[in-house]
């Protein structure tokens, strides 16, 4: 029989998250392997992003610890930093510069040195937009450039809160296939969202639900 092994890339030990005397989520437990795409889903306030910037190491839990492999990420912040890809609601685009700038000026920080930014805004559609102001760009638009950098990643880790914001149909589509692909290649999304999803379907997807807590 094969000898299947299963790489656990993050863990969440016993986290427990407190907001405005609320309890978002108590001794919250779970292991997120190589080729997981994990929805964290909920209601609005229930803690889905209070939980994402915990795992990636953005704010504090009021207890618990997160591991990336099997290291305390607060003592491997480097080696995590550099597997970990998380785009925010505001997602880092500045809007001052153009969508080509912004694409260059995000994957230089992030160490890569040699890419295309014109095949990979063309991935996302922004064929023709290379030069706009992202301040000047469409809702959808200026989601996308925050995601093209996910078409030049190296990193196994992708937290993502709300990637489908505001991006059409088919837009949703090719991200999902896009993080398919990742999962496959032996990485793991962590998203939430409140749309449905059309291309993963149940049996690919794994949900972690928060619900409300009063103390
Ligand atoms: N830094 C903070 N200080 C105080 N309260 C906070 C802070 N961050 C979040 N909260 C509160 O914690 C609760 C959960 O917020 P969070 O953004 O994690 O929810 P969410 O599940 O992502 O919601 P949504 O679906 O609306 O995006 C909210 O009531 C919010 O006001």
């Amino acid at each position: 029989m094969a000898n299947i092994t299963i790489k656990t890339l993050l863990s969440a030990n016993k986290l427990t998250c407190i907001r405005e005397e609320r309890i978002l989520f108590d001794e919250l437990s779970f292991e997120i392997h190589a080729g997981d795409i994990v929805q964290i889903e909920g209601p609005n306030g229930a803690g889905k992003t209070s939980l994402l910037r915990i795992l990636a190491g953005l704010s504090r839990p009021y207890a618990g610890h997160t591991f990336y492999i099997d290291e305390d990420i607060n003592r491997c912040r480097d080696e995590y930093n550099q597997d970990l890809l998380y785009l925010g609601h505001l997602a880092g685009v500045k809007c001052e510069l153009t969508a080509e700038e912004n694409l260059n000026f995000n994957l230089r920080i992030s160490g890569y040195d040699d890419f295309d930014t014109s095949a990979i805004l063309a991935k996302v559609n922004l064929t023709g937009f290379e030069e706009a102001l992202a301040g000047h760009l469409s809702a959808g638009q200026h989601r996308r450039t925050a995601l093209s950098r996910l078409w030049h990643s190296n990193c196994k880790i992708w937290i993502l809160d709300e990637p489908f914001t505001a991006i059409d149909k088919k837009g949703v589509e090719e991200l999902e296939q896009l993080f398919i692909q990742h999962a496959d290649n032996g990485g793991c999304v962590i998203l939430t969202t409140h749309q449905d999803m059309g291309i993963i379907k149940d049996d690919r997807l794994r949900k972690i639900r928060l619900d409300y807590r009063f103390i």
